[in-house]
């Protein structure tokens, strides 16, 4: 059995909590929060994962976990996710955004290597990236990504500051310019856009547009790319978390199945 330490117990904790409750090879047994005192985050572990206790930082003594999976967001990385790896604790991440921040790469790769283990960056919403990833190899020319939300998504977001999200009754494109710029930018929306960067031309090559879009109900999800290998067109259309609207439920599943599958001996 594989003990587990979550960050975040927030939309994408709760529900990958839930998915992975009861199975014999998975125990999350500390979910790591900002403040562990509170009462109701206490009560709400309680009743998802009754074998777990709520922390401030991950335990990477003599009792460290065999993973940590990070669902929190950009800040978790650096505070908590940098210094498991440099422990060696292989760790998966949810927020590729933050390898946006200058240097931010450079030192989760060095806390690896440091750590004689692995960050495995998660495709979270976006499908296609292991696709994307091999084309590269092949040589790219071009990758593309538009990502459109419906305008409630944007709040807490520099949109806000631009137009009056309530009122958007045509598309607006709040956003033109590089992966990583988008990234940094809007660190709750823009993760997919980075991790196409990623496994594609990299966080300034990825040209990326971000839309407050009122004609649609989903978190819809664009990838062009072009290269050696042919032509990618991929579309998603991903539903939002009740819990988190700027979240796509994909997210969850995704974060569930990696889980999942450092447990097992054939993955797929
Ligand atoms: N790759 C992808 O496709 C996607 C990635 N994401 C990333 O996942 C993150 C989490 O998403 P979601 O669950 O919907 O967000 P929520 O806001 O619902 O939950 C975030 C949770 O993480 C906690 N948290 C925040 N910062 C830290 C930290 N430094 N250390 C420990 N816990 C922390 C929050 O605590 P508190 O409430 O006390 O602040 C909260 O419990 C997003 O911020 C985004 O970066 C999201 C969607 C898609
Ligand atoms: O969940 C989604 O649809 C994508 C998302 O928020 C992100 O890229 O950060």
């Amino acid at each position: 059995m594989k003990r587990v330490t979550m960050i975040g117990f927030g939309a994408i904790g709760a529900g990958v909590l839930e998915l992975v409750r009861g199975n014999p090879e998975i125990a999350i047994d500390t979910v790591v929060v900002p403040d562990p005192a509170d009462a109701a985050l206490r009560e709400a572990l309680r009743r998802a994962a009754p074998g777990a206790k709520l922390a401030a930082e991950v335990e990477l003594g003599a009792g460290r976990p065999d993973l940590i999976v990070e669902c929190a967001g950009h800040s978790a990385i650096g505070q908590h996710v940098i210094p498991a790896l440099e422990r060696g604790v292989p760790c998966l991440v949810i927020s590729v955004g933050a390898l946006s921040e200058d240097g931010l790469a450079e030192r989760l790769e060095e806390a690896a290597r440091r750590g004689g283990t692995q960050a495995q960056l998660l495709p979270g919403a976006i499908g296609a990236i292991d696709a994307l990833a091999a084309a590269r190899l092949g040589g790219l020319e071009e990758v593309r990504y538009v990502g459109r939300k419906p305008p409630q998504a944007w709040k807490g977001t520099p949109a806000e500051a631009e137009l009056d999200l309530d009122m958007v009754d045509e598309p607006v494109r709040i956003f033109v310019g590089t992966a990583r710029e988008a990234a940094h930018r809007f660190p709750k929306n823009a993760n997919v856009a980075a991790t196409v960067a990623l496994a594609g031309l990299g966080l300034d090559a990825t040209r990326v547009e971000l839309w407050a879009d009122p004609r649609v109900e989903e978190n819809q999800h664009h990838i062009d790319a072009q290269g050696a290998f042919g032509r990618l067109e991929l579309t998603m259309s991903g539903k939002p978390l009740r819990a988190n609207p700027k979240t796509s439920a994909l997210t969850v599943f995704c974060v569930a199945r990696a889980l999942t599958n450092s447990a097992h001996a054939i993955t797929i």
